[in-house]
């Protein structure tokens, strides 16, 4: 196994207030991983990635990024361009007069020449999927997909190898949803690494790899996709429900139905596998 990219050892974080947001968290995460950070509201979630991110100093504990010691007011250009954080809400970020200036904000502030800036902005745009013709328009007047694309771009202009995005589907229907998320995954195929925080199970099961799930500022669990969401008492402790799927599967008796079907299909094929319909009693079982 390679080095891992990210690495968190013991990690405490309280607020000023005295509310204690993190309590002895422990995990790493390799290059490339797709991994989905879920809990409930308050369980630590964005605290966490802001202790990555080195938008908070941790309280108790270390955190490496890319082998870099994290520190909050040290946001070195070597961090900032080992990991990015997009905001929940776009519209948190983006603070520019035209969508050029946006994506261009964070390479300009690593003092890099007008040509570089000119280039990363051009290739972030491309690959986030912001035509060039919308660079002179005004971020807030396009629709949330959009704006969550530019708020992906300006961190995509910086580079970074770990992009953390915070709730990307919130708000959006189901088709701008896939698309985030496809357009996420692409990104991690192209070799970076992502944490996705969210609420949506479906979206979990569909396109990550490995989730933690956190309550209370612990992490409860943590491990492959279908191992956490089907374990259904844990994630019943985080106050979650897995996906329908995976319910409607545990809920139905007979050798074949495993209760680990995340998807549609899955449950079909496990259905027509069954060589005589269930009786009502099985099925509320
Ligand atoms: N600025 C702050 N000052 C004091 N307490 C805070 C602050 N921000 C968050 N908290 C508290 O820290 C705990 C963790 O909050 P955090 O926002 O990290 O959770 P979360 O899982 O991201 O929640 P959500 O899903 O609602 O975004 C909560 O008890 C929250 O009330």
């Amino acid at each position: 196994m390679s080095e891992p990219i990210i690495r968190v050892d013991h990690l405490g974080y309280c607020y000023p207030d005295g509310t204690q947001a993190l309590d002895d968290i422990s995990i790493s995460i390799q290059p490339q991983e797709m991994v989905a950070l879920i809990g409930t509201n308050g369980s630590g979630k964005t605290t966490l990635s802001k202790c990555l991110n080195g938008i908070l100093k941790a309280t108790s504990g270390s955190v490496l990024v890319d082998r870099i010691k994290v520190d909050a007011g040290l946001r070195s250009s070597k961090l900032i361009s080992s990991i990015g954080y997009v905001f929940q809400n776009p519209d948190h970020q983006l603070f520019n007069n035209n969508i050029y200036d946006e994506i261009a904000y964070a390479p300009r502030n690593l003092k890099l020449s007008a040509d570089e800036v000119d280039h990363r902005v051009r290739e972030a745009a491309r690959i986030a999927g912001i035509g060039e013709e919308l660079f002179g328009e005004h971020p807030f007047f396009q629709t949330k997909g959009i704006r969550q694309r530019i708020a992906i771009a300006s961190i995509l202009s910086l580079r970074p190898k770990v992009i953390i995005v915070d709730e990307p589907t919130t708000g959006q229907d189901y088709r701008q949803s896939r698309e985030v998320m496809e357009f996420l995954r692409e990104l991690n195929r192209e070799g970076h690494t992502i944490i996705v925080i969210t609420h949506d199970m479906d979206i979990v099961a569909e396109h990550t790899d490995r989730v933690i799930a956190m309550t209370h500022g612990k992490v409860i669990l943590d491990g492959p996709t279908r191992d956490v969401l089907t374990n259904t008492e844990v994630i019943a402790e985080a106050d979650l429900l897995p996906p329908l799927v995976t319910r409607l599967d545990q809920r139905l008796a007979g050798p074949q139905f495993s209760g680990q079907a995340l998807f549609p299909d899955e449950l079909l094929a496990e259905w027509n596998a069954r060589s005589a319909m269930p009786t009502a009693a099985e099925i509320g079982r």
